[in-house]
């Protein structure tokens, strides 16, 4: 795998942890109770603010999704969902010196965002959607392949796997095939088990814990645990008091050979990122 992933114009190093700051314009967002989203609309201006504060805190990736996926989601309209995330990745693009992933399942709005400046497409379906695979090539920008087992509205009805982490990696390695059948580039993939979508939390648990047998897929991992229920069920915390347990989890996802963390709290993660570099680079 060589040194540097290309994210469009950009690249960032493969060798170093690196922390993508969460910015979900929805109005049901769990975790900040969809502050950036008031009124019917995107508050720009808040986004903006939300944003700078996390570029200043060292995030190199932004995450923008418009189509809540909280369990028993209804889903959101193609016009609501491009109207809530292009302008945002447009601004977000033209302000900041950071890869804009966009979050969605969406084609239209893989082809819009990409077209306003987003360097990465972040999807909980990977790809699965009509027409979302073909919409990705197109971009030429690489794409994040998130498992999730459902959909949203039912994925945690009875989550039920012979074995979650073989699964899920069969599921990745499907994923990467029609990725590939299409002409997107292996090294232009990253991957994502899914923490949340379709898991107990004894299923959370086990693909955290052998996070680092996905490795053998060959692709670089991001991992989205940050104030996620998984968390709050080990602690029974609500979710403003799940920080410590999330940089927990942090620090052993980095260990276990994720590249991509993908938080609210990026100063803090940003810390607990460099120590476990630092103690992983650490040589005789
Ligand atoms: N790649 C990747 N994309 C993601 N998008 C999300 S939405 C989730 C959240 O916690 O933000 C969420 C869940 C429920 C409600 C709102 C938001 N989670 C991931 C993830 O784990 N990986």
């Amino acid at each position: 795998m060589s040194s540097r992933f290309r994210f469009g114009t950009r690249e960032l190093p493969l060798d170093t942890p690196q922390v993508m700051g969460i910015l979900n314009v929805t109005p049901d967002s769990f975790s900040d109770g969809g502050q950036l989203y008031q009124g019917g609309r995107v508050a720009l201006d808040d986004v903006l603010r939300r944003a700078s504060a996390m570029v200043e805190a060292g995030a190199t990736l932004l995450d923008v999704g418009g189509e809540s996926t909280r369990p028993g989601a209804d889903p959101v309209s193609e016009q609501q969902e491009l109207d809530r995330v292009v302008p945002v990745v447009e601004a977000l693009s033209a302000e900041f010196d950071v890869v804009v992933s966009v979050d969605t399942s969406t084609a239209s709005v893989i082809q819009h965002s990409a077209a306003v400046g987003a360097g990465l497409i972040n999807d909980v379906r990977a790809l699965q959607r009509h027409g979302a695979l073909e919409a990705a090539a197109a971009t030429g920008l690489p794409v994040c392949l998130m498992h999730m087992q459902g959909q949203p509205r039912n994925m945690q009805d009875a989550p039920e796997y012979r074995d979650v982490v073989t699964q899920v990696a069969e599921f990745l390695e499907q994923r990467m095939q029609a990725c590939t059948n299409v002409g997107i580039d292996a090294t232009q993939l990253i991957l994502d088990p899914g923490f949340g979508f379709g898991k107990t939390l004894e299923h959370n648990l086990l693909l955290l814990q052998r996070l680092d047998q996905l490795q053998c897929l060959g692709a670089p991992l991001l991992v989205g645990i940050s104030r996620k229920s998984m968390i709050g069920a080990v602690l029974d915390k609500e979710v403003d008091e799940r920080l410590y347990g999330s940089l927990a989890a942090a620090a052993l996802a980095l260990v276990k050979g994720a590249w991509i963390l993908r938080v609210h709290d990026v100063a803090a993660t940003q810390d607990v990122a460099k120590v476990c570099q630092a103690v992983m680079r650490a040589d005789v």
